[in-house]
């Protein structure tokens, strides 16, 4: 088994959980409470600002020019994903006013600053992939069950997630998986730990960023 089949084993219980959470729930209903919509857009502007600072920290890891390429691809993918949030605000008539990271974005963003940061690349390459692997595997089940269906006002927000299936688009979650199982190949057990570690503790935050939306968390006292 490789690297990365170990960790997706690993893995299954908490995209599960994912799956299973309220506000993807909802998500496949379309009828996600407005209150949740706001604060996750808020809360998802920050992180995706994050994520591509964090993305520009693990090229300066690498010196393979395909990985460097696809990492610049994969940001260029964050553009989409603010039309995303357009779609959200569009239903609830929000405006972003919350320029606050939250605490678990922050824990979240801190995690990915510093495991790419301190770490190796295949820790910049694991911190990343929850992501995006989570909202592939989001979308795609939310589309194999049908809850892009014309009247679901998240419809093109479920479908800008699902794998384009027969595009020419390549699957960059392939790539993902493939660039890691190179990258922990020079390091040692308790390395290659590390990283599935670095994995495992940004696919849990992942479902705390649902729940931390889900549940409106903010700080307990004023900053
Ligand atoms: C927190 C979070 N995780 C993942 C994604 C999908 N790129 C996102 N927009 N926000």
């Amino acid at each position: 088994m490789s690297f990365s089949e170990t960790l997706l084993e690993r893995a299954q219980p908490m995209m599960s959980a994912i799956m299973s959470h309220p506000f993807v729930e909802a998500i496949a209903n379309g009828q996600v409470p407005h209150n949740v919509l706001n604060y996750y857009v808020e809360q998802d502007e920050h992180y995706l600002k994050d994520y591509l600072q964090v993305t520009s920290l693990a090229i300066t890891k690498t010196t393979n020019a395909e990985d460097i390429t696809n990492l610049l691809a994969t940001a260029a993918f964050v553009q989409n994903e603010s039309q995303a949030h357009e779609v959200m605000l569009g239903i609830t008539g929000h405006h972003i006013e919350n320029w606050q990271r939250e605490p678990e974005t922050k824990r979240y963003t801190d995690h990915m600053y510093a495991s790419a940061y301190h770490g190796t690349y295949a820790d910049a390459i694991a911190v990343l992939l929850p992501c995006a692997w989570s909202y592939a595997v989001i979308g795609e089940q939310l589309v194999s069950r049908g809850a892009n269906r014309e009247q679901n006002p998240l419809k093109e927000w479920i479908e800008l997630y699902a794998p384009q299936k027969n595009s020419d688009t390549p699957d960059y979650n392939i790539w993902r998986f493939e660039a890691l199982n190179r990258a922990v190949t020079t390091l040692n057990n308790e390395q290659k730990e590390h990283v599935a570690q670095t994995f495992l503790c940004s696919l849990e935050m992942e479902w705390h960023f649902w729940e931390a939306a889900w549940q409106q968390k903010t700080w307990q006292f004023q900053h």
